[in-house]
């Protein structure tokens, strides 16, 4: 692997993904300082080497460190922010303070902040406006990535060269970067396809069968594109990793945060119910809202987004949101 200068690298984000990161940079060999939010994680990643609230079972590597004090951050070269996308905001405004001008700022949280309609790449440009963005999206889950399982994403960074330094930073042979220019297209799979799982999960839930779920996942994938090139994003992104890829992975598995909370809903259970037994994230409920607002305001049909948004918002119950999109005229397959 080539030399980078990007030796000291912080992870903002104590969660599982943030955990996975932060083992993943440690085996590329860089020195890495991890912030939680919760002293139980510092606490826990600091003595007994494991996340066990976010990700228990994983043996991680005793260099990191944990810390829940921006302050400690100072040295960093580079930062991975894996802060989940509601939350994006509020963290970067308290980082912003500590961050040397032009520090890389990776953003990895997959979701709109509901709010605002903003992409993550334009609330970390509003809250740290001297960092230099780039965006870590992919087919990847924590567990698979920290267990070192052979896994590939996209980083996308405006600035080639700084892109490229990333990925020498943190890439190596069982996680590997693929790089990119398209900002805006990186993120637009991991946003969507969250929402999209949500169906998927619904729909293996009502145990519906293998052909109605390949069926939402390939029309799911049309609504992923439309959206995305309104906003600007290459198609030639949303058909790689971060898109088609991700939805393929999380639209096919209950490992999934966002397809097993669909499940649980297509089974009955309520989503406040469903929400109140997880600690964990599932940005798919709050990233469908947005979706839905900024495809309105741009003209664009997504008709299984809406009906996700429908169920999470109480306007429509589960069979009524299938049946409804049952009865949707016959059209164009484009
Ligand atoms: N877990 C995974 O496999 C992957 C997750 N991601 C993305 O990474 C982001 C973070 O997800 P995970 O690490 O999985 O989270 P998690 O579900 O494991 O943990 C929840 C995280 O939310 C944080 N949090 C809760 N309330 C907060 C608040 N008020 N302010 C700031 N932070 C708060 C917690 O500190 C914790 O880091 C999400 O956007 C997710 O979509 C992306 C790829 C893979
Ligand atoms: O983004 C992920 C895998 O790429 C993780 O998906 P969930 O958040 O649905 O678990």
């Amino acid at each position: 692997m080539a030399d980078t200068p990007l030796s000291r690298i912080a992870v903002i984000g104590g969660g599982a993904w943030g955990t996975a990161l932060a083992s993943v940079a440690a085996r590329a060999g860089r020195k890495i300082t991890l912030w939680a939010r919760e002293e139980e994680v510092v606490a826990a990643v600091n003595k007994g080497h494991e996340n066990t609230p976010f990700l228990p079972g994983i043996a991680l590597d005793p260099a990191i460190r944990a810390t829940s004090d921006f302050a400690e951050l100072a040295g960093a070269e580079a930062i991975l922010h894996v802060a989940p996308a509601q939350h994006l905001r509020a963290v970067t405004a308290g980082l912003a303070p500590h961050l040397k001008s032009g520090t890389p700022l990776v953003l990895c949280a997959k979701g709109i902040e509901t709010a605002s309609g903003k992409l993550m790449s334009e609330v970390a440009g509003e809250e740290a406006p001297e960092a230099r963005l780039a965006v870590l999206s992919g087919p990847s889950f924590a567990a698979d990535v920290a267990r070192g399982l052979p896994t590939a994403v996209t980083l996308a960074c405006a600035d080639e060269a700084l892109g490229a330094q990333l990925v020498e930073a943190i890439g190596v042979p069982t996680f590997r970067p693929y790089l990119s220019t398209d900002v805006i297209g990186a993120q637009i799979g991991g946003a969507v396809k969250n929402v999209l799982a949500i169906a998927c999960g619904i729909v293996e839930g009502k145990a519906f069968g293998d052909s109605a779920r390949a069926a939402l996942t390939a029309r799911g994938f049309m609504e992923m594109s439309r959206f995305g090139e309104a906003l600007g994003a290459k198609p030639a992104t949303l058909k790689g990793l971060s898109g088609l890829g991700d939805l393929i992975l999380t639209c096919g598995s209950r490992q999934s945060r966002n397809m097993s909370l669909g499940f649980a809903l297509g089974e009955g259970k309520t989503l406040e119910d469903i929400l109140g037994a997880r600690s964990s994230v599932s940005e798919g409920v709050y990233t469908a809202e947005a979706v839905m607002r900024l495809a309105a305001a741009k003209g664009i049909g997504m008709p299984i987004c809406e009906a996700v948004h429908n169920i999470l918002s109480g306007k429509s119950g589960v069979d009524d949101a299938i049946a409804a999109l049952l009865a949707r005229p016959f059209t164009n397959e484009d």
